[in-house]
Formats: structure tokens, sequence, C-alpha cells
């Protein structure tokens, strides 16, 4: 009886760096990720986005601004909950980097990220990100620390 929830994943990047932020507490708590949570009931996912965005780093981002790179399910044994994480990549950024309760933002040169304080996935699927290549991913996970297996594959056909 699996159960799917979505979340949203912002990465925001400008020149050659990536914003990233130093999650405070709950889902990933001490790791280095992009900016998303959940999708509230009847939010469109790209506002969601958006939101999520301004919320945890004080930045403004353009829905039309956000590109759908990827969308990720991650499964963990013994768990019925599927996360459905939609990652968007974006450029176009206004405002000014605040902290908040959720996270400490800091900005990174996109090609030396803290993999090791950071989802292990995202080892596998940044370069694609960072190439701006479209994907659709599945990662099966034991506990929060081991990938058992996972398959990428090219969105091309969405
Ligand atoms: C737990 C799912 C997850 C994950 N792998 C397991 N990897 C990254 N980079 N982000 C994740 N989300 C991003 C949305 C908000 C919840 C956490």
């Amino acid at each position: 009886n699996a159960k799917i929830k979505v979340f949203t994943l912002a990465l925001l990047n400008k020149d050659d760096e990536i914003l990233l932020g130093l999650k405070k507490r709950g889902l990933g708590e001490g790791l280095w990720n992009g900016f998303g949570g959940k999708v509230d009931p009847g939010e469109e996912i790209v506002d969601a986005a958006v939101r999520e965005v301004k919320e945890e780093c004080g930045l403004t981002v353009l829905p039309t601004d956000m590109e759908n790179l990827a969308v990720i399910h991650f499964e963990f044994v013994d768990d019925p909950v599927i996360l459905e994480v939609h990652v968007f990549k974006c450029s176009k950024l206004a405002g000014v980097v605040e902290e908040s309760d959720e996270m400490s933002p800091k900005w990174f040169p996109r090609d030396n990220v803290p993999h090791s304080q950071m989802w292990p996935d995202d080892e596998v699927w940044y370069p694609l990100y960072l190439s701006g290549t479209k994907f659709r991913a599945y990662f099966l996970f034991q506990g929060y620390k081991t990938i058992l297996s996972y398959i990428i594959r090219d969105f091309y056909d969405h």
C-alpha cells in the first residue's frame, strides 16, 4: 500500500556557484541541500518550489524561471511512503539571501559541493543536474545512508 508524498527541491545558481542550505532540523538535518519541502494540497508544484525558496533562503524566484530538470522517486526499505521529489534549476534570482529557521544558506563552487555532508544520492545525479540534462531517477535506500539500488533514465520522453 505505497503512499506517495510530493516534495520540491530547488538548486539555485549564480555564475559558477550554487546556493545550498545546511538543514537545521527535520528530514536531512545536518546535511547541505537545495531548498524545498512538501507541496501543500491543491498547490501547483512549481508554486511550492517558489514558496519554499522564499521561506528557506529569502530569495524570490519567478515560477517561469524554475526549470524542472528531474523527478526522483525515493523508496526506503520497510517504509510504505515513497518520496517524489521534483528538482528545479534556477539562475534568475532576486532579493538578498537570508538565514531561516530551517536553513543556513551558503554559496559553493558548483564543481566543489560538500558531498560528504549531503544526501548520498546527490553524488550520483549532480553531474546530470550541472550539465542541464533532464532525467528521471529511482533510488532504493536502506535507512538514510545506504543506497541499495538506483535507476537513472533520460527524461526525454517526459
Ligand atoms: C529525503 C529525500 C532527499 C534525498 N534523498 C534521500 N536527496 C536530496 N538531495 N533531497 C531529498 N529531499 C529533498 C526535498 C525535501 C526532502 C529531502
